[in-house]
């Protein structure tokens, strides 16, 4: 991804935290906000594309949904090595999906990829052999989820992949207060003051409700997923891969 600004989005006071949206403010420094962030964003990034090498078939589709600003799409459209296919990126925010366009037209590559502004939770998917959804379930409504993940799971091909990465938490207190803890020393290595940190976290409280990983894995499994397994922890960040 292109170099960004700073985020310093959440560093003064504010009299009202507003809930968090993905506006024109958050697109100019998402790239650093999601690195400093997310543990083992980069990480995640390079495997989508090694498992769109091994995943991806000859005359398929390719959905990265919730794209952002396109790092998931770009790196698989270096590793796709299958002919014929079509990457879609789709994302509801107007802004991210502008931003998004510049920067994949900004690379060429063999794989063609097209950037739609679109809702997941209606999205059509077809002859996919492999689909992304990399943190943006998280902030789909609770009681839509199962709906997008039944329609991925329909519109995968046989033996097709969806990587589902999440913020993720659990029923045990003891273990939650832990691994937000050690999530908030992460953040604040990354140069985030303890202002930042409870404001975003202010910001995300309403719009951004995490699952367990249970929960996912039997929404996956009764999606008519066949393997499901989680190949990334780090903190109370997940990644998990489904083979339908
Ligand atoms: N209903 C929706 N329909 C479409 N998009 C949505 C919806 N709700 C939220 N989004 C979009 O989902 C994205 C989530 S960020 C994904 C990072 C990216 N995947 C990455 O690999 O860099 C995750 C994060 O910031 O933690 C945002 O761009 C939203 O606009
Ligand atoms: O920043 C956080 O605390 C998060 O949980 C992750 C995140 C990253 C980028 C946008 C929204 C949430």
């Amino acid at each position: 991804m292109t170099r960004s600004e700073t985020d310093l989005i959440f560093s003064n006071k504010q009299s009202k935290v507003k809930d968090f949206t993905f506006d024109a403010q958050v697109v100019e420094v998402f790239p650093d906000m999601i690195s400093r962030s997310v543990p083992g964003y980069n990480t995640i990034i390079e495997t989508i594309a090694q498992l769109s090498q091994q995943y991806v078939s000859n005359n398929s589709n390719i959905y990265d949904l919730g794209c952002s600003l396109g790092a998931a799409t770009l790196a698989m459209r270096k590793a796709i090595t299958a002919q014929n296919c079509q990457i879609i990126g789709v994302d509801n925010s107007t802004a991210m999906v502008e931003r998004c366009k510049m920067h994949i037209n900004a690379f060429k590559g063999e794989t063609p990829a097209e950037i739609v502004e679109g809702n997941i939770v209606d999205y059509p998917i077809h002859n996919a052999s492999m689909v992304v959804l990399n943190f943006t379930l998280q902030f789909i409504e609770p009681n839509l989820r199962e709906q997008v993940i039944n329609n991925i799971a329909n519109g995968l091909l046989p033996g097709g992949a969806l990587v589902l990465s999440e913020k993720l938490s659990t029923d045990d207190q003891t273990c939650q207060n832990l691994l937000t803890d050690l999530h908030h020393n992460f953040k604040r290595a990354n140069g985030y003051s303890d202002l930042e940190i409870a404001q975003k976290r202010t910001a995300l409280e309403k719009v951004m409700l995490t699952d367990t990983v249970d929960t996912q894995i039997t929404r996956l499994k009764n999606a008519g997923f066949t393997h499901v397994t989680p190949w990334f922890q780090c903190f109370n960040f997940y990644s998990l891969v489904a083979i339908k």
